[in-house]
């Protein structure tokens, strides 16, 4: 678990690894823009292009001298500097890179707030304007020069964050950002890099390591992390030698109606083979033969179940929200004790219905998508808004809350918020959402308690899809993940 932390917390890490390292500011700064470096060449491989970078006058100006200093010493032979003098303030560390520029043959331009900005041919970019400094949404000389160079679409690489850009309060969405095909971010994504409104100002981010100290930014007051892999392996027990299918659990799984029946086999598959001991799937007569064909493993049920005999139960998928649709989620609500997972229409019976939202036992896991999220909580204004709803459902009504989108969010009753980052746009597809269900209901069946499952679920679900996206699959039909999941389990071992 890695915690996001704020712009102001990242400045404490700054001066904490500065001070108990000890390196001297721009030795941090040095190191932080070798790490850009490393990652840049990667991605512009090319050592002829012409690249401009363009800088501000403080610290993330500062890096942009650095950045351009090591690309030139490492064979870059068409690199410029542009300096963006909006404000004639100036950081220590931008004045020494600039003594350490201009030592060098390298051409730099200093335009100045009555200067037009000059003709770009560069074909990349590297905006090292503003970074984690900014204090004001862009205005004046220097929105203009953002907007001009922005209308030139060229290609785009950002220092830590783009120009603009806050890192955790609330973008105004009509507000100048410096747009970024990528951006090269100091040890930790920022957390408005992991919601949906970033799409309107960078395309993708890699994190690079500077060597902040690790243990300084883990104590730092944050409800907010990343899942890191090895807290998936630290959830997963072994199959043991002894085991058998009732070691497994039994999982229940209330879905599907006539038009709507795929849902239900899609979450059986994905319990299947998410390792459920046994599966029984509640669908109407007009599955049967479906499921029976498609999934001969899987029992069907019909009418009242046996309750007490399943291990975990998922609700929801294809269900319908008519009458009987209603009736079915009262009688799970009044009658099953044990783990569940509320899931597409049972969410939508659950927002028509606040009195039954009140029947949803503590530890549920709920897996809204944004819509479904929207007509549970009411709407909101943005996504950072929606991170403080639940995280304040999920501790007053103790819910497990998992909100679906590239970097799936999960809330727990502690407060804590995670966030995932496995998974790939080639999953945006009908049908990944029931697959999910399924494999998060398996692990509550299997004895994961309700934290793990949701966790690990997600977790799983993203690699699934990283795993066939390595494959070769630019889209991935559901189908296809729910019958990976299986061989993603095994590469856990
Ligand atoms: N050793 C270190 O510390 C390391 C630092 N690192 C790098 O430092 C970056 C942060 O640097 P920074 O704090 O100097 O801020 P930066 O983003 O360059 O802004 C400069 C100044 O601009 C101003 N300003 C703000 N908003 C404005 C606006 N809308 N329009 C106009 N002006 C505006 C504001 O000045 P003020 O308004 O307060 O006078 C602000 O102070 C960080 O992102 C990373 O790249 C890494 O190298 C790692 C090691
Ligand atoms: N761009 C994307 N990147 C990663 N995962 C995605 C993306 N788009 C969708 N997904 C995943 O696919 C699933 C879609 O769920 P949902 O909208 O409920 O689908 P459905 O209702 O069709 O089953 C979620 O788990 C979501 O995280
Ligand atoms: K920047």
């Amino acid at each position: 678990m890695q915690k996001i932390i704020t712009a102001t917390q990242t400045r404490q890490a700054d001066q904490f690894t500065i001070a108990n390292e000890p390196i001297s500011s721009v030795g941090l700064m040095e190191r932080a823009t070798k790490s850009f470096v490393v990652k840049f060449m990667e991605e512009v491989p090319a050592k002829n292009i012409m690249i401009a970078v363009y800088c501000g006058t403080g610290n993330n100006g500062g890096d942009g001298l650095a950045i351009a200093r090591l690309l030139s010493a490492r064979n870059y032979t068409n690199v410029k500097v542009v300096i963006l003098q909006h404000s004639f303030k100036t950081s220590p560390e931008f004045d020494e890179n600039f003594r350490s520029v201009q030592k060098l043959n390298l051409p730099v331009h200093i335009i100045q707030s009555d200067d037009e900005l000059p003709a770009e041919t560069s074909e990349i970019i590297i905006d090292a304007v503003l970074g984690s400094g900014l204090n004001k949404p862009l205005e004046g000389i220097l929105k203009q020069w953002i907007d001009q160079l922005n209308a030139l679409h060229k290609k785009v690489i950002a220092v830590d964050i783009p120009t603009g850009m806050f890192a955790d309060e609330p973008n105004q969405a009509d507000s100048t950002k410096f747009k970024a095909d990528l951006v090269i971010t100091f040890q930790r994504p920022k957390l408005n890099f992991l919601l949906p409104e970033s799409a309107l100002v960078m395309k993708s981010w890699e994190a690079v390591d500077i060597g902040l100290d690790e243990h300084f930014i883990q104590s730092c007051e944050s409800e907010l992390a990343l899942i890191e892999e090895k807290d998936i392996r630290l959830i997963f027990k072994k199959r043991e030698n002894f085991s058998h299918k009732g070691t497994f659990g039994h999982s229940l799984i209330i879905a599907g109606k006539d038009e709507t029946m795929g849902a239900a086999l899609l979450t059986a598959e994905a319990c299947l083979n998410t390792g459920s001991g046994l599966t029984t799937a509640f669908i109407p007569p007009s599955g049967l033969i479906a499921l029976n064909t498609r999934l001969p493993e899987v029992m069907a049920g019909f009418g009242e179940p046996g309750w007490q005999k399943y291990s975990a139960l998922a609700i929801g998928p294809g269900l319908g929200t008519d009458d009987p649709a209603v009736a079915v989620l009262k009688n799970a609500l009044k009658n099953f004790r044990g783990p569940c997972v509320f899931d597409a229409d049972a969410l939508n019976m659950l927002a028509s219905d606040k009195s039954l939202f009140d029947l949803v036992p503590e530890q549920s896991i709920l897996t809204p998508h944004v819509k479904e999220f929207d007509r549970l909580f009411g709407s909101h204004k943005n996504w950072n808004h929606r991170i403080k709803t639940m995280q304040q459902e999920a501790r007053e009504r103790e819910l497990i809350i998992v909100l679906k989108n590239r970097y799936t969010i999960i809330a727990l009753p502690t407060g804590m918020v995670y966030f995932n980052l496995t998974g790939t746009p080639a999953m945006a597809s009908g049908g990944m959402g029931d697959v999910l269900t399924g494999i998060i209901v398996a692990l509550l069946a299997q004895g994961y308690s309700a934290i793990q499952a949701a966790m690990a679920g997600v977790y799983l679900h993203g690699k699934a899809g990283n795993e066939l996206e390595e494959l070769g699959y630019s889209v991935i039909r559901a189908s296809e993940l729910a019958k990976q999941v299986s061989k993603t389990i095994f590469n856990f071992k």
